[in-house]
């Protein structure tokens, strides 16, 4: 299976949202990476059908996908940013529900819903209403009927939202147990979801792919832009006037600052290994002497 999008392009009026985007996508995982208002879910909601775009297309080995119709959302999960649910359903009402809607005989519906149910961790919760879940229990509901068709194309928009520490584990491994003969892109600006799953990560910004490749690519092409110095506590304006800085310390002898230049910030700065939310920062952060700089 194969996705291609051919200089998709998506405008509101005057304000170009996507930009000639020219992707390919195969099975694994894509992470989708970039600030509010880079342009995801425009994009997402083109991959779904549920946009046209003003330019270019998507085609599913080789086929417009919309052209496809009931054919491509056979093949397709979505998890929507904002997901429409139903309040006084159960958990599991809400998920047989959406079963019958994606064409499932009742007893595959039920044995599919339990499975669900314990792959996102909600069995406790099974016959909970909806209206009474909280965010993150809400958005494990959503992922779990994004799942429900056994979907070759999965589409999560911002999945881990509300998520805790403990659930962004239970996901990441549930994705990458599930990606292993199909194709999930994801939508995110928390770097950690995305690190350890994704085969391939899209940098995003203002409607264009920035950067594109493995978590290693991305962190090699990082190489001399990292830097760790030991500074007086006075000093750290200027440095954040100059540069991004991604972390600071205090600690007794000063303040331990990693920072982000394209030049060695200090004679005395050493080259640090580049983590992706260095990445994130260099192509994402702040212009260096914005306050917003120092974090
Ligand atoms: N229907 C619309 N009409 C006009 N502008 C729109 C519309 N939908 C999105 N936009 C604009 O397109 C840009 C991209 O929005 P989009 O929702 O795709 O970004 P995003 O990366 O998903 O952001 P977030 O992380 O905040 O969800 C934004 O500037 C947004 O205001």
């Amino acid at each position: 299976m194969e996705l291609e999008m051919n200089n998709l392009t998506k405008k509101f009026g005057d304000f170009t949202a996507v930009k000639q985007l020219n992707l390919s996508m195969t099975r694994g995982v894509y992470g989708l990476l970039g600030k509010n208002g880079a342009g995801k879910t425009t994009f997402m909601r083109m991959l779904c059908t549920l946009l046209t775009p003003t330019e270019g297309n998507i085609l599913c080995d080789g086929r417009d996908i919309f052209k496809m119709e009931g054919e491509y959302r056979k093949l397709l999960g979505y998890l929507p940013q904002d997901f429409g649910f139903y309040p006084e359903f159960t958990v599991r009402d809400y998920l047989l529900y959406i079963a019958s809607i994606k064409g499932l005989p009742p007893a595959v519906a039920k044995k599919r819903t339990k499975e669900l149910l314990a792959a996102v961790g909600l069995e406790k919760y099974a016959g909970r209403k909806m209206k009474k879940l909280s965010g993150g229990m809400k958005r494990r509901a959503g992922i779990a009927q994004a799942m429900m068709n056994h979907p070759k194309i999965l589409i999560l928009d911002e999945p881990t939202a509300g998520l805790d520490p403990n659930e962004r584990i239970r996901f990441r491994n549930l994705i990458s147990e599930f990606s292993e003969d199909r194709l999930v892109l994801l939508s995110t600006h928390i770097v950690s979801d995305v690190e350890y799953i994704a085969n391939d990560i899209w940098l995003m910004n203002e409607g264009e792919i920035v950067r594109q490749g493995t978590p290693k690519q991305i962190t090699e092409s990082m190489k001399q832009k990292v830097w760790e110095c030991l500074v007086e506590k006075r000093a750290v304006p200027l440095l954040a006037r100059q540069y991004k800085i991604s972390n600071m310390k205090a600690d007794t002898q000063g303040v331990q600052v990693r920072v982000i230049a394209g030049e060695k910030p200090a004679e005395y700065a050493k080259e640090a290994v580049p983590s992706l939310e260095d990445a994130f920062l260099y192509y994402f952060g702040e212009e260096a002497g914005d306050n917003h700089g120092i974090l």
